[in-house]
């Protein structure tokens, strides 16, 4: 698995209500302009193997940097007094500076010009944090971007998904699933984005600039749901009926002194 790309990653920018059926799940309204919010690059974490044994922190430390390999293997860390909610999302790595690009120049046929590869996220979120956040009008930052909080797969170039279908609409050919416990909680397919990938990147570029390296989150598909201490995550990424990828994290408590309490 190739995690070097992670290290080159300015920033992780991701798209919030991207799939119709995720929006009805949590009573959202299906936004006017697609809109995005950021997450640190200090909530990554990459799974644990035996090539990428557990980080052994230092004392207290949740995140401590990435190793030389852009690995970080870890656990996913519930903060006491979290609602923690999984989201399976296809990440996108950007090859480009893409600025200020108008609605006509990205295309389905050359976003993949501007994209270098892709790989698999989680949007681990704290929904209750969230759910304050979005009442009184306050930042969604801190339950988007706690330690942790962006498990993330090795890289696929798109070389290789290009090998792997002879299709050449890739953007309606990605399946994710993830399974919490055995139970396959989220099965959804990349066509079903209100926004595709040409529109999201081209939407960013007016407002903020995408550097080389850049991960864009997609949008999770229905079915998101809590996790818990001891849950064991699994999370897959499909390109037609191929495997691409996938993911496995143990669920552990946070260590140190947060505790949720009302703002
Ligand atoms: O927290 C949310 O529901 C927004 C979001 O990230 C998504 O739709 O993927
Ligand atoms: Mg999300």
């Amino acid at each position: 698995m190739n995690f070097e790309y992670i290290k080159t990653a300015r920033k992780v920018i991701c798209i919030g209500r991207n799939y119709a059926a995720h929006i009805k799940e949590l009573n959202n309204k299906v936004p006017k302009q697609p809109f995005f919010f950021l997450k640190p690059t200090s909530s990554i974490i990459t799974p644990i193997s035996a090539d990428y044994p557990c980080k052994q922190l230092p004392d207290k430390s949740s995140f401590n940097g990435f190793n030389s390999d852009g690995s970080n293997p870890g656990n996913i860390l519930i903060p006491n007094g979290t609602i923690v909610h999984h989201e399976t999302e296809l990440a996108v790595v950007m090859d480009k500076y893409v600025s200020n690009e108008l609605s006509t120049s990205i295309s389905n046929e050359n976003v993949w010009d501007y994209i270098r590869g892709v790989s698999l996220a989680l949007d681990l979120t704290a929904r209750n944090v969230q759910d304050e956040a979005k009442k009184k009008g306050l930042p969604w930052s801190i339950g988007k971007g706690f330690d942790t909080f962006l498990p993330i797969s090795g890289y696929i170039p798109k070389e290789t998904l290009l090998k792997t279908t002879k299709s050449a609409d890739l953007q309606n050919s990605f399946r994710l699933k993830c399974y919490v416990n055995g139970e396959l909680r989220q099965d959804g397919t990349t066509d079903l984005m209100l926004n595709p990938l040409p529109k999201i990147i081209q939407h960013i570029s007016t407002m903020i600039t995408l550097e080389p390296g850049d991960i864009v989150l997609t949008g999770t598909p229905s079915g998101v749901g809590e996790i818990h201490n001891g849950d064991v995550i699994v999370t897959e990424l499909f390109l037609n009926d191929v495997k691409l990828t996938d993911m496995k994290y143990d669920c552990k408590e946070r260590p140190g002194p947060y505790k949720y309490i009302e703002t």
